[in-house]
């Protein structure tokens, strides 16, 4: 389920402080995505953004927005049990707490896909787990983060 900035003022305000505490532009930002895990509900290991050899989610990737350059997942509920979201590559698991933000970029400053934001959501094994997604992408981002030469800054 998508959810507008003009659904409600909630809404809106998830945005407006997405980007006062990240300092990026939510102009062209996705929708609010909320996701919602029962019992058993995991979400397989995946890539936010575009990477090259992953046509399909290239397809998806908006031109004219260019590449999903960072996520926001916010915890809307807190599992009893399980329902970590884990970055194999950097051996970390971070456990769902109400009302939580976990950030991170997805791509360097040089726009290629950084590697190590592979990650996964464990399956629920007790209670609910309710998730938000805010995508944010590349473009109005040029002097808020403005781009770096070296690949993997
Ligand atoms: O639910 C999680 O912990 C991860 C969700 C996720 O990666 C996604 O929706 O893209
Ligand atoms: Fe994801």
């Amino acid at each position: 389920m998508w959810l507008n900035d003009n659904d409600d003022s909630v809404v809106a305000r998830i945005s407006k402080r997405m980007s006062e505490v990240t300092g990026l532009s939510m102009e062209t930002a996705e929708q609010l995505q909320m996701a919602n895990y029962g019992l058993g509900g995991h979400y397989e290991p995946h890539y936010d953004m575009a990477v090259e050899e992953d046509r399909q989610v290239a397809e998806l990737n908006d031109q004219r927005h260019g590449n999903r350059v960072a996520t926001g997942l916010f915890y809307m509920s807190q599992p009893v049990a399980g329902g970590a979201t884990i970055f194999e590559e950097l051996g970390l698991a971070v456990f769902p707490t109400k009302n939580d933000c976990l950030f991170w970029y997805n791509v360097h400053k040089s726009g290629r896909p950084d590697m190590r934001t592979r990650h996964a959501g464990c399956p629920v094994l007790l209670g609910q787990k309710w998730v938000a997604n805010k995508w944010i992408h590349e473009r109005g981002q040029e002097f808020r983060r403005p781009c770096d030469l070296s690949a993997d800054v």
